[in-house]
């Protein structure tokens, strides 16, 4: 069930700037949520773009035994849909036709021919999934932000891939709105696509993802279960921050920061 995504000794950069140098991870299992968490820079949205083939990598890139990095970048997106952090421009079209037209424009989908009626009832099909009918035929120049970052979900959720990235999905959304994207993620998880997902928010992570990848400074500071990972060495080592991680009663991990990390300098 689902594609594995293995990961080695991957270079990812801009031009000559090397960001992400010599990755090599556990395979990340379809089935599960996997959060990519770590400070501002770590590299986080430069990976996702190595994934996806938007920027280039080098080193060993495999989803289910398939060399991404040896595919064309129609056949890539076939298997990979990455949603960016920036949102749907304020254009005049409605929600549903923003949703339409990301599943025709997408190289993945080029060549073939799919009947109108049919993407149109994919459209509401993931509008109904993400709880936004309401929304679809309001012009998204309308809409507020955690609304739009709600339709970028909805263009990604378009083209059903086996992999799926997301750089901060939940950044605009008020907290009912996190919990529904995030379940919805789940349970798309459980169906057996592999979900990948950008996140500064800890709890969040430690809620809903089943492994986590901690980038520092482009370099795998760690990886395994949110127990495993979250915890004060890694909050001071990685977020220079001095905090307390303790299991509410629900057993869900809670972070408590207690402040910047003593600097320890001379006694
Ligand atoms: N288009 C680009 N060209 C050159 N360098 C870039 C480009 N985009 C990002 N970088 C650099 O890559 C490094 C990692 O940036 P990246 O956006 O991947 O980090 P991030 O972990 O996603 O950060 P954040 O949490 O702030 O979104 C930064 O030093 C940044 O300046």
């Amino acid at each position: 069930m689902g594609l594995d995504l293995r990961i080695g000794n991957l270079r990812v950069g801009y031009g000559r700037r090397t960001i992400i140098e010599g990755l090599t991870l556990e395979p990340v299992r379809a089935g599960g949520i996997t959060a990519l968490v770590g400070p501002n820079a770590a590299g986080k949205s430069t990976l996702l773009r190595g994934l996806a083939g938007l920027i280039p990598a080098q080193g060993s890139l495999t989803l289910g035994g398939h060399d991404l990095l040896k595919m064309e970048l129609a056949a890539r997106s076939r298997l990979i849909t990455f949603m960016p952090q920036s949102l749907p421009q304020r254009v005049t079209l409605t929600v549903l036709d923003a949703l339409i037209g990301a599943f025709k424009a997408s190289p993945a989908t080029q060549g073939a021919v799919t009947p109108l009626a049919e993407v149109r009832r994919q459209a509401v099909a993931v509008l109904e999934r993400l709880g936004i009918t309401d929304i679809a035929l309001s012009p998204i120049a309308e809409l507020s932000g955690g609304q739009r970052q709600m339709v970028a979900l909805g263009q990604a959720l378009m083209l059903s891939p086996q992999l799926l990235l997301l750089d901060e999905p939940t950044s605009a959304l008020d907290l009912r709105h996190q919990v529904d994207v995030m379940a919805t993620l789940k349970a798309l998880a459980d169906e057996g696509l592999n979900v990948v997902i950008v996140l500064h928010d800890l709890a969040l992570a430690a809620r809903w993802a089943r492994h986590l990848i901690v980038l520092d400074h482009g370099r795998l500071h760690s990886e395994g279960a949110p127990a495993e990972t979250i915890t004060p060495a890694m909050l001071a080592k990685v977020y220079a921050i001095s905090a307390r991680v303790e299991n509410c009663s629900r057993g869900f991990l809670q972070i408590a920061v207690d402040g910047p990390a003593p600097t320890g300098g001379p006694s």
